[in-house]
């Protein structure tokens, strides 16, 4: 892949005709990105989806995603494939009946069919590197939200991380602040998922995740926390992975 300016983004993502991109190889290959099947309501969400294209593209990243050519996955899609990177679409084989009912556009890059929702999600943790959500709704929330489990019950140590576009995310991760108060999650298991505010820093840090891997934790580790219950000793909360940030 040359250094330089590379064209060819979709005209039909206007305004954005090159990539700028320095030839930096990033530790992950696919990256998974989960994201809303809408655009959300402000350009901020589409803009900072451009930008976290862009970033895979310049960092040499391929890319995983729900297969659809519909709202910021549209986006995403259209910008990694135009910037030359792989793109492969996960998709069960009724939602591209509904899409193609609906007359939707045909995605970019490689689709691969899958018989129902859970075979598609098991095909996207064992093809990608690392999980990246994006602003969308309850199918973001719940891919997003199952990877972590994942990496919680120790099934995968990828690492998941949250690009908080405007804010987005602060109510939901307010929430895991309140359900680690509460006593329902380990503060080791909140530190599970990566936030940052820009593409460029999230990728950072996701590679960083990766480079200083976390090892399964022992039994009464430092992750562990006792929650109190009404003034008693309550129950001892584990995550089985330790994460030093
Ligand atoms: C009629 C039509 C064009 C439907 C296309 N609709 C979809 N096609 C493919 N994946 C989807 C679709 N809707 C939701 N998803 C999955 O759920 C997430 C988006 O859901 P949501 O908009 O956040 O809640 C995506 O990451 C994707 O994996």
């Amino acid at each position: 892949m040359d250094v330089g300016m590379r064209k060819g983004v979709s005209a039909a993502l206007g305004g954005y005709s090159s990539v700028p991109y320095e030839n930096v190889r990033s530790s992950l290959k696919r990256v998974c990105v989960f994201c809303g099947a809408y655009s959300g309501a402000r350009d901020i969400y589409k803009d900072a989806t451009i930008e976290l294209g862009k970033e895979l593209v310049k960092r040499g990243c391929n890319l995983i995603y729900g297969g659809a050519n519909v709202g910021l996955m549209g986006t995403i899609s259209n910008v990694v494939h135009d910037g030359g990177q792989k793109v492969m679409g996960i998709i069960p084989k009724s939602l591209v009946t509904i899409v193609k009912k609906e007359g939707g556009t045909e995605p970019v890059g490689e689709v691969i069919e899958v018989e129902d929702m859970h075979q598609r999600k098991a095909e996207m943790e064992r093809l990608a590197d690392a999980f990246i959500a994006l602003p969308g709704g309850f199918g973001t929330w719940e891919e997003l939200l199952e990877q972590i489990t994942w990496v919680q019950l120790g099934i995968h140590r990828k690492p998941v991380g949250v690009l908080n576009v405007n804010g987005y995310y602060d109510s939901l991760l307010a929430f895991l602040d309140g359900a680690v108060q509460e006593g329902f999650m380990a503060p080791s298991c909140r530190s599970i998922i990566v936030v940052a505010a820009n593409a460029h820093d999230l990728m950072t840090m996701l590679e960083d995740r990766v480079a200083h891997r976390p090892r399964p934790a022992p039994i009464n580790c430092a992750s562990a926390v006792v929650c109190s219950e009404n003034g008693r000793p309550g129950k001892r909360l584990q995550c089985p992975i330790r994460f030093s940030k």
